[in-house]
């Protein structure tokens, strides 16, 4: 038999329920929240993130569910610049939600597949923070990301350009030699409010987020993506935190049964 996602979401739902004695790392439904690249992001721009290490927010997007024809004035009426990143809207681990696109120019837009988040490109120095949660436990790692783009080559290039998934081309930036105003990891204390806040908004235990700081600025971040359950073979010192991980889960369960 054939189980469509929901079916497969409610039969581990009615487990769940039925077996209060077994520990559900994360449940389905706040996992399904992430597979939609509207309301991923949803929990950051709700949070207003804003202290005295740093502002986070999304960058400006838009939702196009249908009418590639209408793409061009509704960025207009929206205010977005370009170039713009367009992103399926479902993101669901398959190869084609993956596939993105740069557009550099307005009349190009029509060429893009709805349904769609088109998001602003933000130029950040070609690098990309990406941070592992683990419960608790938080892990930042440098990535080699997009270019940035400028004005020069904006006003020349016309046209939209697919780029293929790069979170598995991306090479660690972490020994490289770059420069410090962009290498310069995001201050801990403002990921770890950031973490704190995503896990109790997400309801998950288990992801990572990719954050970008705007360059030539020492403090403005942007979420661009969050993940569940990420590849953490990437994440350093993963075998410990892991490790520590499952047995706090197993403390904790134990208190409550002898509590
Ligand atoms: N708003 C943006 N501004 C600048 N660069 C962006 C933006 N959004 C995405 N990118 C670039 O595109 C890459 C892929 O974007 P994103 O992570 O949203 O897509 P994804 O399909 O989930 O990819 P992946 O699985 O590779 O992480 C990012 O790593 C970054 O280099
Ligand atoms: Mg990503």
């Amino acid at each position: 038999m054939q189980l469509t996602g929901k079916e497969w979401r409610q039969i581990l739902e009615d487990y769940r329920r039925t077996h209060p004695e077994v520990t559900v790392l994360d449940p389905p439904d706040a996992i399904q929240h992430l597979h939609n690249r509207q309301s991923m992001l949803q929990c950051v721009a709700d949070m207003n993130l804003s202290n005295s290490y740093g502002k986070v927010d999304v960058p400006r997007q838009l939702v196009i569910k249908k009418d590639a024809a209408s793409i061009p004035d509704a960025v207009t009426k929206a205010g977005l610049m370009l170039p713009i990143v367009a992103k399926p809207l479902v993101a669901d681990g398959s190869a084609k939600s993956h596939e993105l696109s740069l557009a550099y120019d307005q009349p190009s837009l029509q060429k893009l597949e709805p349904p769609l988040v088109l998001q602003e490109f933000v130029n950040h120095g070609g690098v990309l923070f990406k941070v592992y949660i683990v419960g608790e436990a938080i892990k930042v790692v440098r990535r080699f990301s997009l270019p940035d783009v400028c004005k020069r080559e904006l006003s020349r290039i016309e046209g939209v350009f697919r780029f293929p998934r790069v979170s598995c081309a991306a090479a660690s930036a972490d020994d490289a030699d770059l420069d410090p105003g962009v290498a310069e990891l995001p201050p801990q204390p403002l990921l770890e409010k950031l973490a704190r806040e995503l896990r109790r908004r997400l309801g998950l235990r288990l992801f990572n987020l990719d954050i970008i700081r705007e360059h030539g600025s020492r403090d403005q971040f942007y979420v661009i993506d969050i993940n569940y359950f990420p590849g953490y073979g990437k994440m350093p010192e993963y075998e410990h935190i892991f490790t520590d991980f499952l047995l706090s889960l197993g403390q904790s369960r134990y208190k409550e049964r002898s509590s």
